[in-house]
C-alpha cells in the first residue's frame, strides 16, 4: 500500500469544499475511494443543482473545525486550495486515491491530496499536501510534486521531475527527465518541458518558452 494518512475509521463521511466541475468529479473519486459524503460546501456556487446526488449543503464556514471532521479541497485552483487550507487548524484531509489508479509501494502522498483515475506513480514519488494528480497523468520513478501543484490529465512525467509549490501543468504537458519548475509556475496545455523553468512564468509550446511579459 502506497504511504497516505490513515483515516480514523475506516470510510469516514467526508466534507467537500467546492461545487463546481472538479468537485463532481472528486465526489465521484471519493464515493470509488469507500467515503460517504457528509456534504458539499461552496461560499459562491455557480451551479446550486445536485452534485451526483449531494445538495450543496452551505458555506465554507459551516464546517466544523474540529479533529474529527474529514475534509477535501475539490478546487483546481493551486491559489484557492492554499488560501482556503490555511482557513483550518484541526480538520483532517483526507488523501484521496482512485482505485483504478497504479500507486507503487513506497509512494507518499500527502494530506488532501487526491490522484485520480488512471494516474500512475511510480517508486519513489513523493507528493506533498493538496496536490491534484489528474486523469491519466503519469509520474515516474523519483518526482517530486510539491504542496498545492496541479498536473492537468494525460501529463507525463519522466523520472526526477521537480514541481515545486503550486505549479500548474495544463493537459498533455510532457516533461523530460530531471526538469524542475519554479513555484505557482503555470504551463499550458500541450508544453514540452525541457529545461529549468523559473517559478511566477507561464510557458507554453515546445520545447516550454515563458510567454512574453509573464
Ligand atoms: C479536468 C480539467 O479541465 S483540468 C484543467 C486543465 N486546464 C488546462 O490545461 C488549461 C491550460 N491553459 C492554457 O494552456 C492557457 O492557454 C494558458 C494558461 C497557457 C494561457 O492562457 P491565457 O493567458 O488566457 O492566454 P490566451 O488564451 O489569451 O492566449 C495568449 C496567446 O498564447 C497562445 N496560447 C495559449 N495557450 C497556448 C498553449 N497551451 N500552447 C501554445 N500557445 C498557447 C494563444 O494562441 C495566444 O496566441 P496569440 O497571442 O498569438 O493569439
Amino acid at each position: 500500500m502506497p504511504v497516505i494518512p490513515e483515516p480514523a475509521k475506516a470510510t469516514p463521511d467526508l466534507h467537500v469544499i467546492g461545487a463546481g466541475g472538479h468537485a463532481r468529479v472528486i465526489v465521484a473519486l471519493a464515493q470509488a475511494a469507500g467515503y460517504r459524503i457528509a456534504g458539499i460546501f461552496d461560499d459562491q456556487p455557480a451551479n446550486p443543482a445536485l452534485l451526483l446526488g449531494h445538495p450543496v449543503s452551505g458555506s465554507v464556514r459551516d464546517i466544523p473545525d474540529s479533529v474529527d471532521t474529514w475534509a477535501v479541497i475539490a478546487i483546481g485552483s493551486n491559489a484557492v486550495r492554499e488560501r482556503l487550507a490555511a482557513q483550518f487548524r484541526q480538520v483532517q484531509w483526507a488523501t484521496l486515491i482512485h482505485p483504478a489508479a497504479w500507486v507503487a509501494p513506497d509512494v507518499v502522498v500527502g494530506p488532501g491530496s487526491v490522484v485520480m483515475a488512471g494516474a500512475v506513480l511510480q517508486p519513489g514519488v513523493r507528493i506533498g499536501t493538496h496536490v491534484i494528480v489528474n486523469t491519466l497523468a503519469g509520474i515516474d520513478h523519483d518526482c517530486r510534486l510539491d504542496d498545492y501543484v496541479h498536473v492537468a490529465p494525460g501529463c507525463r512525467l519522466a523520472g526526477n521531475v521537480h514541481l515545486e509549490t503550486g505549479v500548474f501543468a495544463g493537459v498533455g504537458c510532457s516533461f523530460i527527465p530531471g526538469v524542475t519548475v519554479g513555484p505557482w509556475a503555470q504551463l499550458g496545455a500541450g508544453a514540452v518541458i525541457t529545461g529549468a523553468l523559473p517559478g511566477g512564468v507561464t510557458a507554453v509550446g515546445i520545447p516550454a518558452r515563458p510567454m512574453r511579459g509573464r
